[in-house]
């Protein structure tokens, strides 16, 4: 058994319980009590709910958790909550310990028993090993790059491009490359909610850090920028203030709409623009709009924030939405049957946040039930999410489905075009109009570009007989009925 050496509870009478007033199921009560003012409720539910207290003894609580991947969730996302509600509850020296449920197919669970993770520790020490020397170095490292606030999973290399982010991804790169030295100081990058912004400026910084080792990269939220402002003024330190703001290599702001109407904390702003623009640092900043649709901010500053580039990120296309999904699952070392990472894309459109959420909600839900993740469970678990499951399968979302299919767009559909994948794609739309949904020949017709209804039925046999005769045609017809088929579940 491995011990958690973190946390030491004096010592209790070795009291073991086993009914539902045992001391450790009021242990686990009062901690999770502590914990829930801390969490949003869909957190806690999904997180601590499912968590058993199946020990206090000694000086150790074991709590019972699904699943390895509960477990790393929790110590990755939690573990602070946890052990302050321990200290809080049981005293200054509380031991914890994890069981977890490795396997409940076969009658009685198997169980390991795990401490929590104490990750800085460990990474020091696996850094250690591998490279003697450099260890330290490397580490210490780690150490500053949390006081620069940066999070160094925000990469480049985790960061999907596509169309909806390509001019920022690429600004992004070069102010990496050579910052303060190039022609978008500042960078603004804006856009909607949950689409990377803060991301690709992250991403910047840890270029950054990793390539000029003495750079001083800080990235701080408006919010935050603004609160340390008030209590410099307050605490009489705004001399420290400035000079440590007007000391930094490439300053990184997110969410600058917040300094809407905020007079003082916008002259600071500008002071300290100025000095770090005149001496060449760089300056990124991020804005949920763009900086002319901003109101309450200074006019010049919104000039200054002009001087750069402005470049936006929209939503992502369906095909960026997949990639991104298959990232993120490669990087939690999973994956999912590819009718379920297309439910997830075609539904989750808007925010990538959200993409990343319900990834991370089917794999609770997985850990809990210890079931395929399949269609039907998707929907299920996912429910909360996706509010619009049911679609009504109608034309518009066949059109859809074949011109993703054909990387062709709706006009090409319903335009003239004779070339090979645009009419093939027509008539194959046309038929599975006729045949998925109640539309009559004449609807079709209308609806694919005011076709007359004899097209239509050419079409349709056309489309009939390849079906019939089988082979690769019948494969991209059945392909795209799944397709709809998930599109409009
Ligand atoms: N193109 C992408 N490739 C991979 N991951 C992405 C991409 N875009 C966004 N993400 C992920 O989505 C999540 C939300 O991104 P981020 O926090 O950067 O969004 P934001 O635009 O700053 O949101 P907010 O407006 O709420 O501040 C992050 O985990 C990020 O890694």
């Amino acid at each position: 058994m491995l011990y958690a050496d973190t946390m030491t509870l004096p010592e209790k009478q070795d009291t073991r319980h086993r009914n539902n007033d045992s001391i450790e199921q009021k242990v686990w009560s009062s901690c999770l009590d502590a914990i829930r003012e801390h969490i949003n409720p869909l957190a806690f539910q999904t997180w601590f709910s499912p968590i058993r207290p199946l020990d206090y003894s000694g000086n150790q609580l074991t709590i019972q958790v699904p699943s390895t991947f509960f477990y790393e969730w929790i110590e990755e996302h939690y573990s602070q909550f946890l052990k302050e509600a321990l200290r809080d509850v049981i005293g200054p020296e509380a031991r914890l310990m994890y069981s977890i449920v490795m396997d409940k197919s076969q009658g009685q669970p198997v169980t390991m028993q795990l401490p929590p993770q104490n990750v800085q520790a460990e990474k020091k020490a696996e850094i250690f090993q591998k490279d003697g020397g450099k260890a330290d170095r490397a580490f210490e490292r780690d150490v500053e790059r949390f006081e620069t606030h940066l999070n160094s999973k925000y990469t480049f290399d985790t960061l999907i491009r596509g169309d909806c982010n390509s001019l920022a991804f690429a600004a992004a790169k070069s102010v990496a490359q050579n910052p303060g030295q190039n022609a978008f100081n500042p960078l603004v990058i804006y856009g909607g909610v949950g689409l990377g912004k803060t991301h690709i400026m992250q991403a910047i910084g840890n270029t950054v850090r990793e390539s000029r080792d003495a750079s001083k990269v800080l990235y701080v939220s408006s919010e935050k920028f603004a609160i340390d402002f008030v209590n410099a003024i307050q605490n009489g330190k705004i001399q420290e203030f400035s000079s440590f703001y007007r000391n930094i290599d490439v300053l990184i702001i997110d969410d600058i709409q917040f300094f809407s109407g905020k007079e003082k904390t916008q002259e600071e702003i500008f002071h300290i623009f100025n000095t770090l623009h005149q001496s060449n640092k760089q300056i990124i900043l991020s804005a949920d709009r763009p900086i002319k649709d901003i109101k309450g901010i200074e006019d010049r500053l919104i000039s200054r924030f002009n001087w750069g580039l402005s470049a936006d990120i929209q939503p992502p296309d369906y095909e960026t939405r997949k990639a991104i999904i298959l990232s993120k699952l490669h990087q939690s070392g999973v994956n999912f049957d590819e009718n379920v990472i297309e439910f997830i894309a075609n539904n989750v459109t808007d925010n990538v946040r959200e993409l990343e959420g319900c990834i991370v909600k089917l794999l609770a839900a997985q850990s809990l039930d210890k079931r395929e993740i399949d269609l039907q469970f998707t929907k299920s678990t996912l429910k909360d999410i996706i509010r619009h499951t049911t679609k009504q399968l109608n034309l518009d979302t066949i059109e859809k489905a074949v011109c993703e299919y054909f990387s062709i767009t709706s006009n090409d559909l319903k335009g003239k075009s004779k070339k090979k994948e645009i009419s093939v794609g027509r008539q194959i739309a046309m038929y599975l109009s006729k045949q998925m949904t109640d539309s009559s020949l004449k609807t079709i017709g209308l609806h694919f570009g005011g076709r007359d209804h004899s097209t239509v039925i050419h079409a349709i046999n056309t489309i009939a007989k390849k079906v019939d005769s089988g082979g690769e045609d019948r494969g991209k017809i059945d392909e795209i009925r799944r397709r709809i088929e998930i599109i409009s579940m």
